[in-house]
């Protein structure tokens, strides 16, 4: 769904990311460890075609993004829900409008989507913070709306930054519990975190595996988490 071959990635001259080869399965569950600054949100991005790597291919869904137009782009990233680190809610619009942006701009008619946005509102549970303001939000509440907005398309693929980044345990439970049952459904998740009791919360659930961003390579951690 999301390959990488021989991706390497440099901020103004400065490699960060080296020579990243990685096959993402449809129904695949990973986690992405590595210090602080490694580079794990700069990866996620460049998996979701935010960024363009130095060096290296990436193809979406079976497609070289080398050879596609931007509208080509924006169809393949339809197919991906991205859960960004800070949210990134505009702080105007209340959560309900916040949540449907993504299907503001696919182009769909917001309107036609009402009971499908009442079953997701429902699933995250915050029918009752629909008409809320982003700033008004618990630490926990942002992250579920965050989750909302990112499978609002249905999308094949979700790639989690930090989803559990600022709330407690229980919450982190509760966000890895719908992360899980978004995977049974037969997404492919990828989570970005420091937290190690998360992985080891998600093993007793799922087959989950462990990429490590180190020294500015990838590799696969092995199974003593
Ligand atoms: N647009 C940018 N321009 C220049 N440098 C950047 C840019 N974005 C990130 N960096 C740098 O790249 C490095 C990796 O950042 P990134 O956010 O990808 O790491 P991370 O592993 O997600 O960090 P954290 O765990 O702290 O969130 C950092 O040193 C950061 O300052």
């Amino acid at each position: 769904m999301i390959e990488l071959e021989n991706v390497s990635h440099s901020y103004g001259g400065s490699e960060l990311l080296c020579d990243m080869s990685l096959n993402l399965a449809p129904a695949s569950f990973h986690f992405l460890t590595g210090p602080s600054g490694a580079g794990k949100t700069t990866f996620l991005k460049i998996c979701y075609a935010e960024l363009h790597p130095s060096h290296g291919a990436v193809r979406l869904f079976g497609a070289d993004l080398a050879g596609l137009d931007r509208d080509g782009v924006a169809r393949m990233r339809r197919r991906i829900g991205v859960v960004h680190q800070d949210c990134g809610f505009l702080d105007h619009l209340p959560l309900r409008e916040n949540i449907t942006l993504p299907l503001l701009a696919a182009g769909r008619d917001v309107a036609a989507e009402d009971r499908n946005m009442a079953e997701l509102l429902n699933w995250v549970g915050l029918t009752q913070r629909a008409d809320a303001l982003p700033p008004q939000l618990s630490g926990g509440e942002r992250q579920r709306a965050a989750l909302a907005r990112a499978v609002i398309l249905s999308p094949d693929v979700i790639l989690a930054d930090e989803p559990t980044g600022n709330v407690d345990w229980e919450m982190s439970l509760r966000i890895l519990q719908l992360l899980v049952e978004l995977n049974r459904m037969g997404k492919a998740i990828v989570i970005a975190t420091h937290d190690m009791n998360l992985i080891r919360a998600a093993k007793t659930q799922v087959a989950a595996r462990v990429l490590r961003i180190q020294d500015r390579r990838l590799y696969l951690a092995g199974a003593d988490l």
